[in-house]
């Protein structure tokens, strides 16, 4: 099957205020994501995964390398490539309603469909509710609700999530863990998740990939194949953690070798 996003020995070196002091966060990366797949990226902080991200999304541009979505070479940001951040970047001065609507007016959808939008990603992440209310009056969780709504509403192919739960408590995180794979499964996009937990990772993914410090060398490719919904204390969830857990260990010190599965 072709990739719906090809990472092709991508490098990213960030300039410093001279030659000496320039930083490469990401050398020689390369990934190939199926269309449909839920990939998590994992990594110790600072590994390089939130650059990466950036440059999927086209926030970035790559030093070397390139980054190839859908048979087209990434060179800015899309509608196509939709980010949900940790931060819930929300519009302070407008609605849950008008957040969402926001971006489907920018699209040119008419008015009509910006509603029935509006409202079906609203009632599917629990928020049509509260629909009237400004970000300031939600709580952390309904904030990042609204947030994935916004996206989700532009429909794209693409959903890229830097840690869009890592701020939220425990339950909330995983309620929202599990309204995210549920949404998911009704309408399957490519998603790639970045965050720093293992539990988070292997109740999402289809795969975990694990980054190193070493310029974000991949150093595992897991696949995690229990069925969903997956419990997160059956013995498998627990095997399939420990698993990973020991790769993310490996990473974690520098001369992790290459254990691509
Ligand atoms: N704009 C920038 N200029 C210079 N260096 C940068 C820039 N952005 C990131 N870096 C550096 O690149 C490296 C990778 O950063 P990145 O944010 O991608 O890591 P991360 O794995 O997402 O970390 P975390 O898990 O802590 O969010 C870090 O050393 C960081 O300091």
């Amino acid at each position: 099957m072709t990739a719906q996003i090809s990472i092709q020995g991508l490098t990213k070196t960030f300039p410093g205020r001279n030659e000496s002091a320039a930083f490469t966060a990401l050398s020689g990366i390369s990934l190939d994501i199926p269309a449909n797949e839920f990939v998590c990226l994992l990594g110790p902080s600072g590994c390089g995964k939130s650059t990466l991200l950036g440059l999927i999304a086209g926030h970035e541009q790559p030093t070397d390398g390139a980054v190839v979505v859908g048979g087209t070479r990434v060179t800015g940001p899309a509608a196509q490539r939709g980010m949900v951040f940790q931060q819930y970047a929300l519009f302070p001065w407008y609605t849950v309603e008008d957040n969402v609507r926001l971006g489907l007016k920018v699209q040119g959808l008419s008015a009509r469909e910006q509603m029935e939008r509006t409202e079906r990603m609203l009632r599917a992440v629990h928020l049509w509710d509260h629909r009237r209310k400004f970000p300031r009056e939600l709580s952390g969780g309904m904030k990042q609700r609204a947030a994935i709504a916004r996206t989700l509403a532009i429909d794209p192919d693409v959903l890229l999530m830097d840690e869009p739960f890592g701020a939220l408590d425990e339950q909330t995180r995983n309620r929202l863990q599990d309204e995210l794979l549920s949404i998911w499964q009704g309408s399957r996009r490519t998603v790639v998740f970045v965050t720093h937990s293992v539990q988070e990772a292997v109740t999402l993914a289809d795969r975990v990939v694990v980054m190193a410090h070493d310029k974000g060398r991949i150093v595992a490719e897991l696949p995690v194949s229990l069925p969903r919904p997956r419990d997160r204390m059956s013995v498998e969830f627990v095997e399939a953690e420990r698993e990973v857990s020991a790769c993310l260990k490996r990473a974690e010190s520098s001369n992790a070798p290459n254990v691509i599965a």
